[in-house]
């Protein structure tokens, strides 16, 4: 709903607000512009010395204004018609003649009106009120998802788009808000439904008549000092009976120029105040550095309209449709799917059609969006998969904390069915616990949990059949996964180690085609993936098996390069094709990013951890540490005659300091030991280096220490 809320007035709004906010931060020049322009006085002068210096130097002077920049103009006579003066405001000399800035004139009408009169202006409120529905939908939007407002700061994961649009949202947020809801404000006065103006004071009825005194000796204009001037009309030359119109900072009133006595004074109204209030805080006039300020926020708008629409429209594109979505609370059966990579929702779509071919209602959703109750379900099929070190997927991270709430009746059974990889240490973890969580609420099991191993047809076909044989429905469960398209990778490199102490293991190094590193641009509209750092995915498809095998990158894409370590495996369909793959030869991959396993942001230490192969996403970001922070790195190996892997770029990355320290284990010498040892016996400085800060990062096997998975680690099979 609040997402709805946000990026529907986005998406219809979106180019108007950009334009309105161009337009706006041009105009918050001018304010900075007049502040230099105009001469800083720290002479305390009156309205009368002023008015008396104007009226020597310039002849048929009709009125003074003193703009809240600090410039005053004086418009006079000047022959042909009324022409305007820029006066110095310290001595009341004339500095030049003044005529307001083209540009700036073209920018105001364009920004308030859009040369369309009325319409233009009403379309002018409707974008205000747009870019405030965005800036409080925006603002509600990140703090829901970041967890409260007590973690508004906190880094942000995902694409480019999404970055840029939460970073640049959190520092023009204020800035927005204040343009948006002054500008509004402003609008409601143009169209008289707020009152912005002052009651005008009555002509005086009579006055003195006599002869006119000296401007510089009337008291009332004495009285007022320059910064309190807004405004001074003069009398009609040669009417004793006109009068001096006096506005001030306090109200308006008339001087009588024989007397200078100060006549029928009203006080500014409220309105006017908070009006003249707001009006310098939406143009910065008075108040340069906070227009200028506003300015730079409503730059970020037309960016902030541009990255939104890439991010619906890539939430478009992968929104999974699932066709004869019955209604939750109608539904009798519900299926809940967890899933990171949308994979596990193709296999959801087809229980989802067979189900309903079977005559039921079904409801399909994300096990985030598990409700309080499904008042008319007899069945909920949770389809879930695992990811990080046996955690949650995206759209399941918030149903362990949504079962709290979950009131399930009696007649309600469940069964789980867990997607994941069994090279990983943690197999099925997330829906282990979450069957653990539904059968706490006292319901039954359908039937006991099953795991579908790397996406395998055939364990879901056989989970359909069984899950079938209980309902009384004959579910033939058909279902042939797909992965994003792959490109064709030359292999340019090899180097071989381990073949002496049984760990064959290849470092294979392939050629990125030139084409295929995306643009930035093409990030940021179209979110293409081939293009990633040191500890993201490959996913490579080993001939005659349509499911891909992962290995952590040691290269960034602006390497050229791919480069993947890979230990041979007995029997393993993937590694062993790698293996005997010679130069020139050709793998089919994609890529898949891994943002949960990236260095902080910042300049602290880091302690990483890897054994074998596990090496590979480390040497990764070692050779990418260019700001030379303190990077420790513990690596297990076997024999460092055969299985020292990255020996050389180790050796110069410590030269050179992008390696702060290196400490190795080797298994097969005289008096080697394991990673694990070497920890063990460092424990007193990296327990000093993770109480000042450091983040450890592991990869490779799966026999750490239990007190090490406590500290944000991160494994990666070899
Ligand atoms: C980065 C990453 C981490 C993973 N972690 C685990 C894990 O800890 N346990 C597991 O059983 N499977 C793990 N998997 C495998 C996925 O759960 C499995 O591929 C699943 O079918 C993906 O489903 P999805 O595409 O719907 O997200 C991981 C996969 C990736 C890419």
């Amino acid at each position: 709903m609040l997402r709805r809320l946000h990026s529907a007035p986005g998406l219809v709004a979106g180019l108007i607000v950009a334009f309105m906010a161009i337009t706006g931060s041009v105009l918050s020049v001018q304010p900075v512009m007049d502040h230099f322009a105009v001469r800083s006085t720290t002479v305390a002068m009156n309205v009368a010395a002023l008015a008396n210096a104007v009226s020597t130097h310039l002849t048929g002077v009709e009125r003074i204004v003193h703009a809240a920049s600090g410039a005053v103009t004086a418009y006079y006579d000047g022959g042909k018609g009324v022409a305007a003066a820029l006066i110095d405001p310290a001595t009341g000399a004339v500095l030049g003649d003044y005529s307001p800035s083209p540009i700036f004139v073209f920018f105001t009408e364009l920004h308030r009106s859009l040369f369309l009169g009325m319409n233009g202006r009403f379309a002018s409120g409707m974008s205000a009120l747009a870019l405030a529905v965005l800036a409080v939908g925006g603002m509600l939007l990140l703090v829901k998802r970041l967890g409260g407002w007590r973690k508004i700061f906190v880094t942000v994961k995902g694409t480019i788009s999404q970055r840029l649009h939460v970073e640049l949202a959190r520092i023009a947020i204020v800035g927005l808000l204040v343009s948006s809801l002054t500008g509004g404000y402003m609008s409601l006065t143009s169209f008289g439904v707020i009152a912005s103006t002052s009651p005008v004071g009555q002509f005086p009825a009579s006055v003195d008549g006599g002869t006119p005194a000296l401007i510089s000796s009337l008291s009332a204009l004495q009285a007022v000092p320059l910064a309190d001037l807004r405004e001074l009309v003069f009398p009609y030359a040669g009417d004793p009976t006109d009068v001096f119109t006096l506005t001030t900072a306090s109200g308006q009133g008339y001087v009588d120029q024989a007397t200078g006595a100060l006549l029928n004074f009203t006080p500014k109204s409220v309105g006017q105040s908070i009006y003249e209030t707001l009006y310098m805080l939406h143009t910065g006039q008075g108040l340069w550095w906070f227009g200028a300020l506003l300015g730079l926020a409503a730059l970020c708008v037309p960016v902030l309209a541009v990255t939104g629409t890439s991010i619906w429209w890539l939430r478009r594109r992968n929104q999974i449709k699932v066709a004869n979505n019955a209604g939750a609370r109608h539904a009798d059966t519900v299926i809940l799917v967890g899933s990171e990579g949308n994979s596990t929702w193709g296999f959801a779509q087809v229980l989802h059609r067979a189900l309903v071919n079977q005559g039921h209602q079904v409801h399909t959703g994300a096990m985030n969006d598990l409700a309080t109750a499904y008042p008319a379900a007899r069945h909920l099929l949770v389809l879930a998969a695992t990811y990080g070190d046996g955690s949650a997927p995206t759209s399941a991270n918030r149903f362990l904390s949504r079962m709290a709430r979950f009131k399930p009746h009696p007649n309600l059974s469940f069964a789980v069915l867990g997607f994941g990889d069994r090279s990983f240490s943690h197999y099925c973890r997330f829906a282990q616990v979450s069957a653990a969580a539904l059968a706490e609420k006292g319901m039954d099991q359908i039937l006991p949990m099953a795991t579908v191993d790397r996406q395998s047809p055939q364990a879901f076909a056989q989970w359909g059949q069984d899950l079938g044989g209980k309902l009384g429905n004959a579910l033939a469960l058909e279902h042939v996964p797909t992965f994003p398209p792959t490109i064709s990778l030359s292999l340019a490199s090899r180097t071989d180690f381990g073949m002496e102490v049984q760990a064959p293991t290849v470092v294979m190094r392939f050629t990125l085609p030139k084409r295929e590193i995306s643009h930035w641009w093409e990030h940021l509209a179209f979110g293409k993936t081939m293009s990633f750092q040191p500890g993201d995915l490959v996913g490579i498809l080993p001939p005659g098996s349509p499911v891909p095998r992962f290995y952590s990158l040691a290269s960034a894409s602006g390497d050229g390069e791919l480069e993947i370590c890979v230990r041979k495996q007995t029997g393993g369909l993937c590694s062993e094709f790698l293996h005997n793959l010679q130069p020139g030869e050709r793998i089919q991959a994609f890529v898949k990013a891994n943002p949960d396993f990236r260095p902080r942001k910042g300049i602290s230490p880091i302690v990483l951890i890897g054994a074998g192969t596990g090496i590979a996403p480390l040497v990764g970001f070692v050779r990418h540490n260019d700001r030379h922070r303190p990077l420790h790195l513990y690596f297990g190996g076997r024999d460092p005659a055969s299985d020292f892997l990255y020996a050389p770029i180790l050796g110069e990355a410590i030269a050179d300091n992008r390696l702060a320290g290196l400490v190795t284990a080797f298994s097969r010498i005289v008096g080697g030991g394991y990673v694990q040892d070497r920890i063990r016996e460092d424990g007193a400085a990296i327990r000093d280096l993770v109480s000042s800060g450091a983040q450890i990062m592991v990869c490779g096997g799966d026999k750490w220490p239990r007190a090490l998975s406590k500290a944000s680690i991160w494994r990666w099979p070899p």
